[in-house]
């Protein structure tokens, strides 16, 4: 255990959240920090909200009310031009005492990343005609890790998607898959998520009747109780979601409104990647996140998802387009075909497959 110093130089708006640059002078990071100040300067809460991702991703340090023991000023400045004049900003300069977990400085003592999830010649059948559509997925994923599958129509990447999440409509006949360490083959449907695993539908689906805000309570709140932590009353939970509203660019009165009743297709894909911000996942599946998405939310979906990787959860997303490889950059892609990955490389497989198709993919 140790005790690190950090200054904080920026600009905040008060009352709401901002992204405020700042130096980790142990390991020369620069931090994006998100710091809140609902009450200055007593109840002061600090969040990571991005990262570098390089040289090194930064160490995981929670800023909790017991680790996290400010000596700061705060002098209010005259408005700064970069907010809209109704909020005002203030300067501040902060010293921070916060205690690091013991173990390495290099690696904010997490030791080496965890593997999280390992797929060993899974096979899968749908379950009313018995077709096997998967013949032999191998995978591993690590934590901090960013997957991307690839593949022709119908080469079984959402079915793989939907196997892993235990969707009814699939039998798996052989394989093992561990998650975290446990067969996540013998779990439950509601227990894969709750233990962390979380899947966005390549077509989300409509919930009449029930409104998002109830779902997303209700979803983070079986979360909560999995975890052995209160659950969070409506107001709490408003003053939760609202910077995830604000993460994802969905207008508040989404929380009104039924799930993905009516939404057209890309504020499905938002309210999906909302979902996934509120009831965070140690590994986040998106399955064509990208489809349907018009520039400015694709740069939107792809920046909350960048924001919400931290160095002990992972991303397996599925894609046909580069497009999206820009934005949320892969540590792999694999090239799923006829059931099974037959290709693992880095980003410049998606380079080959843009100029020449799947062809290319047989004999580079
Ligand atoms: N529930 C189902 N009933 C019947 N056939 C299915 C079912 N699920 C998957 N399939 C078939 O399995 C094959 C693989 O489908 P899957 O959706 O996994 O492909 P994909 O690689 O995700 O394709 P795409 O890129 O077009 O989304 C397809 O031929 C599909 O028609």
């Amino acid at each position: 255990m140790m005790v690190c110093t950090l200054h904080l130089f920026g600009f905040i708006k008060a009352q709401s959240y901002k992204p405020v640059r700042c130096t980790w002078p142990i390991l020369s990071n620069p931090w994006f920090l998100v710091l809140r100040l609902p009450k200055p300067p007593a109840m002061a809460l600090l969040h990571r909200f991005g990262c570098c991702t390089s040289p090194s991703p930064p160490p995981v340090i929670s800023f909790t009310k017991s680790t996290f023991n400010p000596v700061y000023s705060v002098s209010a400045l005259p408005r700064h031009r970069r907010f809209p004049r109704r909020f005002p900003s203030f300067r501040l300069t902060a010293t921070l005492a916060a205690e690091t977990p013991a173990g390495s400085v290099s690696d904010g003592g997490r030791g080496p990343p965890k593997l999280l999830l390992e797929v060993k010649d899974l096979t899968a059948v749908i379950s009313e005609s018995g077709q096997k559509i998967l013949n032999g997925v191998n995978l591993s994923i690590y934590e901090g890790e960013i997957h991307a599958i690839m593949g022709k129509n119908g080469s079984g990447k959402s079915t793989f998607a939907k196997v892993l999440v235990g969707h009814k409509d699939y039998e798996v006949t052989g394989g093992a898959v561990v998650f975290k360490g446990e067969n996540l083959l013998e779990m439950e449907p509601e227990d894969r998520s709750l233990a962390g695993l979380f899947l966005s539908f390549q077509s989300p689906v409509e919930i009449p009747g029930v409104s998002n805000s109830d779902f997303l309570q209700m979803a983070y709140n079986a979360r909560r109780r999995k975890l052995g932590l209160p659950e969070l009353d409506p107001l709490q939970f408003y003053g939760y979601i609202m910077p995830k509203l604000e993460m994802v660019n969905i207008k508040a009165d989404f929380l009104n409104r039924n799930v993905n009743e009516g939404f057209s297709g890309g504020e499905k894909k938002r309210n999906e990647i909302l979902q996934l911000a509120v009831l965070g996942a140690e590994l986040a599946i998106l399955d064509e996140i990208d489809s349907g998405l018009d520039v400015d939310a694709l740069r939107d979906v792809s920046k909350a998802v960048n924001a919400l990787m931290t160095p002990t959860n992972s991303v397996l997303m599925i894609t046909h387009y580069r497009r999206l490889l820009e934005f949320i950059k892969p540590t792999y892609i694999h090239i799923m075909d006829e059931g099974r990955i037959s290709k693992t490389g880095d980003i410049s497989i998606a380079s080959i497959l843009e100029k020449e198709g799947y062809k290319a993919m047989s004999t580079t």
